[in-house]
């Protein structure tokens, strides 16, 4: 169902974080997706499959990958699907890509932080990385996989190794944070969930994740006891979800949904529609710390502008400062295991 340009154009300028269009141009974007039989990745693969700005959509895991594939090629969507398994075909899966999403890695279970899952998932970044550094050193690359504070870093050292790193193209996708903010602050407030839209900062872990409840549009306001039991919920979200599933993982549907959301966003980019995302990137938006996800706009080359964090409240300054020494630490974290490896 598409909307009138102008609607889009409009739309795009009152929710720069949210705009979805369905422009087309000449080029033909190929999205490889790395982990795509996974919990994430099936649905994120129904979803990219259906989007109609993907042409070419290469799916990658070291498993199930045949089955995946030929479910989805039976839908009447144009994308083309490749199917891509084990190591000997990851080459072949990522060449030429223009973005690459990653929720490869295994997921939390009750009672683990993200961080206990970077022993396993530090060496699948690392590897997958290294391919795309000689395979595909222009692709934009959006990291889902856990612990994403250290995963970014990770896949950016092994770039930086290869001689090929482009801090604009390298992505820790936030946006899930975005998407269950909005969700939670227009369940809070009786907004239009569609038309809200909450800006999101930090990083993807705990502390680090501090939503902009100062900056809400449409302009909305909050009691100091709804920011206070608020605040801890969004960055509390993923292990409501993990302690619901109970043992079964974590989330993959709003995952999936936030995923495909984020590529879109980047393929418009690409396609020269610029627009505002937030972002987990290499950023000198905060002092003391070199990694930070605020809004950014995207466009052909990937971060065209880092847009900060804006006019804070002084609560919100507050955890900014706190999420410093802690971003630092699993950025180190991931720096360290790709040197000394
Ligand atoms: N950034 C975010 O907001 C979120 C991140 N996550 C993270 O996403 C990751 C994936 O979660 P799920 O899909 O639920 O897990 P899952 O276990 O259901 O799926 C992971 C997939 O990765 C594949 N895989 C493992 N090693 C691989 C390799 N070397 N190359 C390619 N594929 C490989 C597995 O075969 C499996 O199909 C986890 O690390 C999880 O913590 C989950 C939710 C939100
Ligand atoms: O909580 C997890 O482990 C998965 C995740 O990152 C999220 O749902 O935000």
């Amino acid at each position: 169902m598409a909307l009138p340009a102008k609607t889009l154009v409009q739309a795009a300028a009152n929710s720069g974080l949210r705009a979805v269009s369905v422009r087309h141009s000449s080029q033909a974007p190929k999205v490889a997706l790395l982990g795509a039989a996974g919990g994430i990745g099936q649905p994120l693969g129904l979803l990219l499959k259906q989007d109609p700005l993907v042409a070419h959509l290469a799916l990658y895991d070291v498993v199930n990958t045949p089955g995946v594939a030929a479910d989805l090629s039976h839908i009447d969507s144009n994308a083309k699907v490749t199917a891509h398994t084990g190591p000997k075909e990851l080459y072949a899966a990522v060449e030429n890509a223009d973005v690459i999403v990653i929720p490869a890695g295994v997921p939390r279970k009750p009672g683990m932080t993200r961080d206990d899952l970077f022993n396993t998932n530090a060496g699948i970044v690392r590897d997958l990385a290294a391919v795309i550094a000689k395979a595909s050193p222009k692709a934009l690359i959006a990291i889902i996989t856990n612990p994403v504070n250290s995963t970014v870093p990770i896949a950016s050292e092994v770039l930086k190794k290869a001689g090929v790193y482009d801090p604009k193209r390298v992505f820790g996708v936030t946006t899930l944070d975005v998407v269950r903010s909005q969700a939670f602050v227009s369940e809070l407030k009786g907004h239009d969930a569609t038309k809200t839209v909450v800006p999101v900062v930090g990083g993807h872990a705990g502390i680090t994740i501090i939503p902009l409840l100062s900056q809400v549009t449409p302009s909305t306001k909050f009691s100091e006891e709804e920011i206070a039991k608020l605040t801890p919920r969004i960055q509390d979200a993923g292990t409501e979800v993990v302690n619901a599933k109970a043992g079964a993982g974590s989330a993959t549907l709003s995952m999936a949904l936030a995923g495909a959301r984020f590529a879109n966003a980047l393929v418009r980019g690409i396609k020269g529609e610029k627009n505002v995302q937030c972002a987990y990137v290499a950023s000198d938006a905060v002092k003391g710390v070199e990694y930070f996800s605020t809004p950014v706009e995207l466009g052909p080359n990937g971060v065209e502008k880092i847009l900060g964090v804006g006019k804070v409240s002084a609560f919100e300054q507050k955890l900014i400062d706190a999420s410093v020494p802690e971003l630092n630490k699993n950025i180190a974290k991931g720096v360290a295991f790709v040197k000394g490896n």
